[in-house]
């Protein structure tokens, strides 16, 4: 069982964990699906609102599904295989951007202010990146276990929803590796563009993407093993936290193509390890459609970004808050004296 003060130390410990997940609360889930049909509304009306509401409440352990205390956590990391020029932007803008992050300025910080949720920021071992994972894996097992560690910490009873967001230069082109393996076809079916690269750029991304996986395929054996050689220490982090949220009863909202790699890793050891968590949007990033499609999920929504930083998760917590408060704030048939139209 997962305990926050005996932080996991190795791989291994974490693959005990995935043994033990927590399951859905058939208690509050029964008891959401007995009120919804005695709410003021024809039966199915509010659509996905419904799904949220149940979702929440099954995952939260409470038949009152909430959405007061949302949080947002960004994780920055360094990654090694910028070495290898994929990305349109150095890596120092990582440490640039937790500074503006810090101070205000950045689009999370906007988002986050109009949807009224918390935002913290934690550096991964920035100022460390990653060994370049096109010559060696990118961690170590206890390297990648201490990020998963780290990661978990993000998540503290009281928050009754999670963001993983994330920042670092680099870490599409991880992301692009972390499907490939995982999910085979093409490097080009999950190499795209990330900060904006050009043509010859995207070209070299590409096939980096497919010599790391060619590189490390006799040592990924699980998805576990796919993080530790191909992904990144804030990507650990994002995979630890989804992982504590599981155990600590807090949903949790998937961003992008890096946040659902993240995801991805947890899937492939377990294909319920992401049942608690929702997708928020579909990202441009061109792998993240192919993406969302094996994690068998539907993003709420499409709104054409492709940022990360968690922007496009964070953007959807008023439509869950909509939907724990209809849930919970609506008259019944009973109560507000409306017909049923079954006695008409
Ligand atoms: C100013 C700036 C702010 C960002 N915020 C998120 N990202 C996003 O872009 C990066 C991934 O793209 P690539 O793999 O092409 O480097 C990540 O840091 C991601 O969070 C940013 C990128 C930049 C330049
Ligand atoms: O979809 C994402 O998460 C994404 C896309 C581009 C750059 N950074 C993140």
């Amino acid at each position: 069982m997962f305990d926050p003060k005996q932080p996991p130390q190795n791989l291994d410990d974490i693959r005990a964990l995935l043994r033990d997940l927590p399951e859905a609360d058939t208690a509050a889930r029964d008891a959401v699906l007995a009120r919804e049909p005695n709410l003021t509304k024809p039966a199915g009306s509010l659509g996905r609102l419904e799904e949220i509401s149940l979702w929440l409440a099954s995952w939260q352990g409470n038949a009152k599904p909430r959405a007061t205390r949302p949080r947002v956590t960004i994780f920055a990391g360094s990654h090694g295989v910028c070495d290898q020029g994929v990305s349109a932007f150095p890596a120092s803008v990582n440490q640039q951007m937790v500074e503006n992050f810090i101070n205000g300025g950045a689009a999370i910080n906007q988002i986050c202010k109009a949807v009224d949720a918390e935002l913290r920021v934690m550096e991964v071992a920035l100022e460390i990146p990653t060994n370049d994972f096109s010559r060696e894996a990118a961690m170590l097992d206890e390297d990648c276990a201490e990020a998963m560690a780290f990661g978990m910490s993000a998540v503290e009873p009281g928050i009754d929803i999670f963001v993983p967001g994330e920042m670092g230069i680099g870490n599409t082109t991880a992301a692009a590796a972390i499907a490939h393996a995982l999910f085979g076809g093409t490097p080009a079916d999950w190499t795209g563009r990330g900060t904006g690269i050009d043509d010859a750029t995207l070209e070299r991304k590409t096939r980096v993407v497919g010599d790391a996986v060619i590189l490390h395929r006799n040592q990924m054996n699980d998805g576990l093993d796919v993080l530790r050689c191909v992904g990144g220490r804030e990507i650990a982090a994002m995979a630890g936290s989804i992982l504590a949220a599981r155990f600590l009863r807090v949903p949790v909202v998937l961003d992008g193509y890096v946040s659902c790699a993240a995801a991805a890793t947890l899937f492939k050891m377990r294909e319920d390890a992401l049942d608690h968590c929702l997708i928020g949007h579909m990202s441009v990033e061109p792998g993240h459609k192919s993406l969302v499609e094996k994690l068998g999920k539907k993003p709420l929504l499409e709104f054409n970004m492709r940022l990360g930083e968690g922007s496009g998760a964070a953007l959807t917590l008023p439509l869950l808050r909509a939907a724990a408060e209809c849930h919970n704030g609506m008259a019944t048939f009973e109560t507000a004296h409306v017909s049923t139209g079954k006695d008409s």
